[in-house]
C-alpha cells in the first residue's frame, strides 16, 4: 500500500491514523494540509515524513504567485521553515527539505517555471532513492536472520513508514523473499499503536506470521525464548551510534542485552545526523498528555492528572548489536565506522 503518491501534479497521503479499518488519502492541494499531516500522524515514520516534506515544497510551490526567482525562493524558505517545524526529532524531514533548498538555491536555472521542475525531480529522487536504500538495508540486513528467525520488532518501520519496502520490516521482508522462514512478534507500542494498528497490518498484508503482544509482554516473551533477535527502524542515528526511535524501544534494547538477544536498527544514512555528537543532543518531541489518558476518544485516566508523553527514546550505542544501513552493516565502534560511511572521503 503507497503512503506517499504524486500523481498528475498532486500529493496524496494515505491517511495512517485509520488504518487498519479504513484506506483514505487525504487530498494535499495546500503545504498546510501536509504540515497538519505531518503533526497529526496521518504521515509518519522518519523516511516518509522526509519524503512528503520534499512533495509539500513543491505542493507550497504551485501557489507562490510570483516569477520573481528571489521572491519565490525567499517563499519557498519560509515554506520549508513551516514544514520542517512539524516534528523535531526524525532528521530525515530537516534532511529532505534542507536537500530541497540546497539543491534549488545552487541551480543555474533562472526561470521561476524551471526551479519547479527542478525541485520536483529532487522529490521524486528523495522518495525513490529512499525505495532503493531500504531494498538494499533489506539485502544486507536478511543476512543476519538465520532461516526460522523470530524477530521481535517495535513501532512500525515498514512500508507505510518510509517511501516504500520498509527498513526493520524491510529485512524481514528481503528474508522472505530469500526463501527463509520468519516470524515476527509486534510490541502494539503505546500511546499510538502503530505496531498493533501498522506493522501487524503490513505483516498480514505481506503474508509473514506476525504475533501481537502489548509492550509489557516483550520481556516475558524473551525469558521464554521466544526471540532469536530484534530489529527496529530509527528517527535519528547520531554520530557516536545513539539511536532515537519510538517510545518504548530503550526497554526493548535493555530486555534484550539481558536476555543475550541482539538488538539491531536499520535506518537509511537520510537518518544518521553526522552533526550531533550524541543521544543526548537529540530533541525529544513531547505530545498531547490526550494521546495517552484517551483511547478512541473515551477516558482511560481520571481527568486532571499529570502526563508526561515523549514520543521517542534514546537507546545508547552500547546496547545496539550492529545498524543496517544501505552501505553495508556497521559494527562498534560506532563513532568511526559510522564516519567511515557518512564521510567517505574524509576518512579515506
Ligand atoms: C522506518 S521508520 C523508523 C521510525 O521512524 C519509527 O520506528 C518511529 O519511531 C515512527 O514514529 P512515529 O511517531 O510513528 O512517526
Amino acid at each position: 500500500m503507497d503512503s506517499i503518491i504524486w500523481e498528475n501534479n498532486r500529493l496524496r497521503l494515505l491517511d495512517q491514523t485509520k488504518l487498519p479499518e479504513t484506506i483514505e488519502y487525504i487530498e494535499c492541494d495546500d503545504y498546510r494540509v501536509v504540515a497538519e499531516a505531518i503533526k497529526r500522524l496521518s504521515v509518519r515514520g522518519a523516511p516518509a515524513i522526509g519524503a512528503a516534506a520534499a512533495y509539500g515544497l513543491v505542493v507550497g510551490a504551485q501557489k507562490i504567485d510570483s516569477a520573481d526567482r528571489k521572491v519565490f525562493l525567499e517563499r519557498l524558505e519560509a515554506i520549508a521553515g513551516e514544514l520542517g517545524a512539524t516534528r523535531p526529532t526524525a532528521v530525515n524531514l530537516r534532511w529532505a527539505l534542507e536537500r530541497m533548498m540546497i539543491r534549488l538555491n545552487t541551480a543555474d536555472e533562472q526561470s521561476v517555471e524551471e526551479l519547479y521542475k527542478i525541485m520536483l525531480e529532487e522529490a521524486h529522487a528523495i522518495f525513490n532513492e529512499d525505495v532503493q536504500s531500504n531494498r538494499r538495508m533489506g539485502e544486507f540486513g536478511q543476512e543476519l536472520l538465520p532461516d526460522g528467525s523470530r524477530v521481535l520488532t517495535h513501532c512500525n518501520a515498514g512500508a507505510l513508514a518510509t517511501a516504500g519496502y520498509g527498513t526493520a520490516l524491510g529485512v524481514i521482508r528481503a528474508a522472505k523473499e530469500k526463501g527463509k522462514e520468519v516470524s515476527v512478534f509486534a510490541d502494539e507500542t503505546r500511546p499510538l499503536l502503530q505496531g498493533a494498528r501498522l506493522t501487524s497490518w503490513e505483516m498480514v498484508q505481506e503474508g509473514i506470521p506476525v504475533t501481537l503482544i502489548t509492550d509489557g509482554m516483550a520481556g516475558y516473551l524473551m525469558s521464554k525464548k521466544k526471540i532469536d533477535c530484534v530489529i527496529v527502524g530509527a528517527d535519528r542515528i547520531t554520530a557516536n551510534g545513539d539511536v532515537a526511535n519510538k517510545i518504548g524501544t530503550y526497554g526493548v534494547a535493555v530486555l534484550a542485552n539481558c536476555h543475550d538477544i541482539p538488538f539491531y536498527v536499520a535506518a537509511p544514512l537520510s537518518t544518521i545526523d553526522m552533526r550531533l555528537s550524541s543521544g543526548n543532543d537529540i530533541p525529544i518531541e513531547e505530545r498531547d498528555p490526550k494521546e495517552v489518558t484517551h483511547h478512541g476518544g473515551q477516558a482511560m485516566a481520571p481527568e486532571g492528572v499529570q502526563v508526561w508523553n515523549p514520543a521517542f527514546d534514546v537507546t545508547p550505542n552500547s546496547l545496539v548489536k550492529a545498524i543496517i544501513t544501505e552501505m553495508g552493516v556497521v559494527y562498534p565502534p560506532y563513532a568511526e565506522n559510522l564516519a567511515k560511511i557518512c564521510n567517505p572521503k574524509k576518512e579515506a
